[in-house]
């Protein structure tokens, strides 16, 4: 039998019900939070931080513990394991007789409340609406839920219920907090600092509270404080360093213990000890004394409670002087009680079984190893990793509600939003694809002399004459044409900038077409040559370039097949032998909006999906906001689905929007069906959503956030083929194309709009499958993600 002094405890490392009772010499008392051998890390390779370092920690049912330490020790970590927001690596905790998430443990969920660090509350809601929002999660009745409100709006003094949380005061928006903690009367009430940044009245009245809590209430509750001497109200105090429980004792055991008057100067010499534990390891019963398991043994005496101070008269209620060794239950009793499935020999004779968990320094320092117990442990707890329950309506309507109260409270932005991809569509249309226009071009036609009398008076009969400027005259008059008197003058304007080119007209131009003319085939290399128009442009703008090209040779087509008439000639006669017909699909001259429509509204749609989802849950996850309602147990699967209806109704009329612009304003053909087109839009917005999921759970903050979606922004924008066709990318960039989630989609859509097939078009059918083949991909990676994190972080 393991006997630190003369106490006996009950084992913890089976897995039997009951291993949460602790055996105080003839008294069984139920632990409300068990640890055991807790060893957690953050970060992996060489950046791993071992944070928890075999801590062991029992906490009574029914009763406070104050959980000191200095700032980094590990204090948030392990509550944020306690609650199930965070798994150990390895070693045990039972909450209320459960491992935190497991089936039915209600931890997270009802039996916990939880109060963060962070504030975590919602800005925009008022007071009673933030109320609310959690009596939906924990699934309370409406009659509860208003009755609660008013309790506690009068119990905690804060100022009507219709008051916006960011119009309260610092201290009012912790008392907030503290309320929706305690809102669901929860079993276990787990406050992180509760207490900071509060007055010293409002501090005294929440320790007050808690006091009432746990005596009139028998909830177990667990503080975390850095006011060391606030914790003498608790009955129980873990002192914490390194990731370790340095001793576990009454608040009055451990200034007997140390003689000394204040718990902060016990903390001290516990530090100072430890330290040198740290130096020496080979002493370990240095601590031993410190950690008196007589305190197991004894009956959990009253809190001091607080004399005076009591401003806020809601508290008086919990300051009743009742003795709660009630919590302690007799082993004979538990024998016979169906509340105890602990069995004698759990009290009495498997005590001789014991492998040290009695909370000394010996048993806590150094056991950062797994044992086998460990790894099974762990690999029971992964093997949940992806257990999902079906989601809860009440739930859902509660995360729905709040989303787009959230929504309305920002209606600027909303607006904003909501009309953004619209306006994105317009700038688009009004901006990209048009034929550029002005367009200077020089002329130097040597061809003219007034001298000699040639000037352009041509006629428009059969006549070789001036030939130059009849030419001229057919160029579309997007060209602005600029004569210059010699080729020097119009290089020169080229060159600052003044035309894109200019065209040269030899000085026997009209001749010499006439003689190429009439030999033909004969014609030698010197006549071919002083036939010619020569142009010279400024190629740097290759759009431009193009469009001049295209108008010039259109333009001479236009007045060859016109001189051709006039000659009685057959116009098509020597004209280039390739001929166009009318096209299979579309029309000649597609402008280049129409090849772009699709992904333009394709990448607009999926590129909004991606930047809301990722920045609001990356904003509710630093806020604390993610936490706090996954604590209260709401299901990852159902934050997603209540967000994924409210963004899909801002998608519906996003997309509306976006289509009556393209398609009713600036005239973009859609010859397929309507439905399949905004079908193939919803499903990438779902996917946008998603790849956003994906970046939240990835991104610790927003900025990087930011940084990764608009990084991803141009790269998809361009391999997806939304600008240019995929068939002008290297092979090795193809590949990479064809696995980018719009491209599929985007190519499905252009066959809708541009061919008007449908879906058993295998192009339109994989644009439908791909994608949703993209949404469960992405969900998927974001969950295993989510608890990747859950273990690393
Ligand atoms: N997500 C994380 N990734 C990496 N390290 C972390 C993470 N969260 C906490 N830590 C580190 O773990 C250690 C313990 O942090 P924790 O927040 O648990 O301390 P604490 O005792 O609650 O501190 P405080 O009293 O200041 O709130 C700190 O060194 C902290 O930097």
């Amino acid at each position: 039998m393991r006997q630190i002094g003369d106490s006996k405890v009950s084992s913890v490392a089976s897995h039997r019900p009951g291993r949460e009772m602790v055996d105080t010499g003839g008294t069984c008392v139920q632990l409300g939070v068990m640890v055991r051998d807790a060893v957690k890390s953050y970060g992996v390779g060489s950046r791993r931080a071992t944070v928890l370092q075999g801590l062991n920690m029992s906490v009574k049912k029914g009763s406070i513990y104050g959980l000191l330490g200095a700032s980094g020790c590990g204090k948030t970590t392990l509550l944020s394991c306690l609650v199930g927001r965070r798994s150990l690596n390895s070693g045990e905790i039972l909450v209320l007789g459960n491992e935190p998430g497991s089936p039915n443990s209600g931890v997270p969920g009802p039996k916990v409340g939880y109060m963060p660090q962070e504030l975590a509350l919602y800005g925009h809601f008022t007071i009673k609406e933030t109320l609310q929002y959690f009596g939906r999660i924990y699934n309370l009745k409406m009659s509860f839920v208003d009755a609660q409100v008013e309790f506690l709006l009068k119990l905690l003094d804060l100022p009507s219920g219709d008051r916006y949380v960011m119009t309260l005061s610092g201290g009012q928006q912790r008392r907030v907090s503290f309320a929706v903690a305690i809102f669901h009367e929860p079993e276990l009430l787990i406050l992180d600092e509760p207490t900071v940044g509060v007055d010293p009245v409002l501090r005294h009245s929440i320790w007050n509270h808690l006091i009432s809590q746990s005596v009139d209430h028998s909830r177990t509750i667990i503080v975390t404080t850095h006011y060391i001497e606030e914790a003498r109200q608790a009955n129980m105090i873990g002192m914490m360093r390194s990731g370790r429980l340095l001793a576990e004792e009454s608040p009055e055991n451990l200034l007997t213990n140390y003689n000394l008057s204040s718990l902060e100067a016990v903390f001290l010499k516990l530090c100072m000890k430890d330290e040198g534990n740290d130096q020496d390891r080979q002493e370990p019963e240095l601590l031993e004394r410190t950690v008196s398991s007589s305190s197991m043994r004894r009956n959990i005496a009253r809190p001091q409670q607080p004399s005076s101070g009591h401003d806020n008269m809601a508290f008086e209620r919990g300051t009743s002087q009742s003795d709660i060794s009630e919590i302690g239950v007799d082993c004979q009793h538990l024998r016979n009680s169906h509340l105890s499935q602990v069995s004698s020999a759990n009290c009495n004779v498997n005590v001789t079984a014991n492998i040290g968990t009695i909370p000394t320094v010996t048993t806590y320092a150094g056991q950062t190893d797994s044992t086998p117990a460990n790894n099974k442990a762990a690999a029971k707890r992964k093997s949940r990793t992806f257990r999902m329950t079906l989601p809860s309506p009440r739930r859902l309507y509660g995360l729905i509600h709040k989303n787009y109260l959230l929504m309305f409270r920002n209606l600027g932005i909303f607006v904003f939003l909501y009309f953004l991809p619209a306006f994105q569509a317009t700038i688009f249309n009004m901006t990209l694809g048009r034929e550029p226009k002005g367009l200077k071009m020089g002329i130097v036609n040597e061809e003219v002399d007034a001298s000699l009398g040639r000037v352009c008076n041509y006629t428009t009969d059969c006549a070789y004459s001036m030939l130059s400027c009849r030419y001229l005259r057919y160029i579309k008059d997007n060209i602005v044409q600029i004569p210059y008197d010699n080729v020097t003058d119009a290089l020169q304007a080229g060159k600052d900038n003044e035309v894109w080119g200019f065209l040269h007209f030899g000085h026997n131009f009209t001749e010499e077409f006439e003689l190429r003319q009439s030999e033909g085939d004969s014609a030698n290399l010197q006549n071919i040559i002083r036939s010619r128009i020569n142009v010279r442009m400024d190629s740097t703008n290759q759009q431009i370039e193009a469009f001049i090209e295209k108008w010039l040779l259109e333009g001479f087509g236009d007045f060859f097949k016109d001189f051709m008439v006039a000659c009685g000639h057959e116009p098509e006669a020597g004209y280039i032998p390739i001929v166009f017909e009318d096209p299979m699909y579309g029309k000649k001259d597609t402008p280049y909006t129409e090849f772009m429509a699709a992904g333009l509204i394709i990448s607009i749609i999926y590129f909004m999906g991606v930047s809301l989802t990722a920045g609001v849950f990356v904003s509710e996850r630093k806020q604390g906001l993610l936490d706090r309602s996954l604590v209260a147990g709401v299901q990852m699967v159902e934050i997603l689905t209540g967000y994924l209806v409210n963004q899909f109704t801002v998608m519906i009329g996003q997309t509306a929007l976006v289509f009556l612009i393209m398609l009713l304003v600036f005239d973009t053909p859609c010859h397929g069906n309507l439905a399949l087109a905004v079908l193939v839009t919803f499903l990438q917005g779902f996917v946008g959503m998603c790849f956003g999921l994906l970046i939240a759970t990835m991104c610790e903050d927003e900025i990087s956030a930011l940084c990764l979606s608009m990084s991803s922004f141009l790269p998809a924008l361009v391999i997806s083929g939304v600008c240019w066709p995929i068939e002008g990318m290297p092979f090795y960039l193809r590949n990479i194309a064809y696995s980018m989630p719009m491209t599929y989609a985007v190519e499905s859509l252009r066959c809708i709009f541009t061919r008007g097939w449908g879906v058993e078009h295998l192009d339109v059918a994989a644009g439908i499958l791909i994608s949703l083949g993209w949404i469960i991909g992405l969900l998927v990676l974001s969950l295993v993600v989510v608890r990747f994190r859950k273990y690393t972080s």
